[in-house]
């Protein structure tokens, strides 16, 4: 199997390490800069024997060499920093978004692609015009990242195993994400039934806040440990057919009452990408959030 990652910056190259280490691929990573892809492909490879996998590593600026992948994760595009929000990297990372489509299109035409760029749902809708891919063979990766930072946070109010806890996130990957604690459990308890309302409503503000909360001590970038996690365990769930259900930003064709939009939704995860969306039953107020969420993707659509 093979999986090519477009990008070979923080979140690329992070995710071709975790690729690697899973042992499950051989993967391309391509980038526009001379010998950044070469260098850090190397680097892996050599990691190799120390590690023990036996996948092959390369790195390229040569679209031709990601022909036949499986998966083609992007990742391509301006990272935000310190007083931006995601929508300001849009005109930017939309071109990007076209040029690398354009060439996927041109070299591996079968892949599945997973986009990771941002602002992520208006990105993912942009490369869905791009592309003439079936639904479900290109979607955005951010429901899992932002569900296992909801996770994370939970597991530390309550001093708990990580473990334990199940987190849902839907709606699109920006201040208009819809925590929802009534889809979350711990250990199979719901979330509401173990923590008071005010830690709940504190955690969910973090949750949203989470990325700018990283963009603030880094100053320099964007967050790439937890983005390149749910990355490859999509990837994985993927080339293993494991059928995973996880929130991921798709197309919506008349899902929770939503038409002609990317957005988070739980999706479950094969051998053809995002197989199915999971409707769930929502409260009222839930699903006024979720549409809230779409009006906001949907200005940032106006925009391409
Ligand atoms: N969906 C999500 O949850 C997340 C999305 N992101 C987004 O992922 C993107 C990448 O972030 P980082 O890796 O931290 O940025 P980075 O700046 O470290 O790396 C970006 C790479 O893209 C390359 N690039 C630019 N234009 C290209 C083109 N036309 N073709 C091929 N490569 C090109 C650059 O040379 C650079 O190496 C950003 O837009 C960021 O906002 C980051 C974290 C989470
Ligand atoms: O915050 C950012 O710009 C990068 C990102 O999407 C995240 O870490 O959630």
């Amino acid at each position: 199997m093979k999986v090519s990652v477009i990008g070979a910056g923080n979140v690329g190259a992070t995710t071709v390490q975790r690729l690697a280490e899973l042992d499950i691929a051989d993967v391309v990573m391509l980038d526009i800069v001379e010998g950044l892809p070469q260098g850090k492909a190397l680097d892996i490879a050599q990691a190799a024997p120390i590690m023990g996998y036996d996948v092959d590593v390369t790195g390229s600026n040569d679209y031709a060499d990601i022909s036949d992948s499986d998966i083609v994760v992007i990742t391509a595009g301006i990272a935000r920093k310190p007083g931006m929000d995601r929508d300001d990297l849009l005109a930017t990372n939309i071109k990007i978004t076209q040029d690398v489509c354009a060439n996927i299109m041109q070299h591996s035409p079968e892949a599945i692609i997973m986009m990771v760029t941002n602002p992520l749902d208006v990105v993912t809708y942009a490369a869905i015009q791009c592309t003439d891919l079936e639904r479900g063979r290109i979607f955005g990766m951010s429901g899992l990242l932002d569900s296992g930072r909801f996770a994370s946070f939970i597991a530390k109010e309550i001093s708990c195993s990580v473990r334990d806890v199940n987190a849902m996130v839907l709606g699109g990957h920006g201040d208009s994400m819809v925590p929802l604690p009534e889809y979350t459990t711990v250990s199979g308890i719901p979330l509401p039934e173990i923590m008071e309302k005010d830690a709940m409503d504190r955690i969910v503000r973090r949750t949203i806040n989470a990325g700018a909360e990283i963009v603030g001590h880094l100053k320099t970038g964007s967050a790439f440990y937890a983005p390149s996690a749910a990355i490859a365990s999509m990837t994985e769930a993927i080339l293993k057919d494991t059928k995973r259900i996880v929130p991921a930003s798709v197309y919506l064709n008349g899902e929770y009452g939503l038409d002609d939009v990317c957005l988070g939704v739980p999706v479950k995860l094969g051998r053809n990408g995002a197989e199915e969306i999971i409707e769930l039953r929502l409260t009222e107020e839930q699903t006024r959030e979720l549409h809230k969420s779409a009006e906001t993707v949907r200005s940032g659509i106006s925009k391409i």
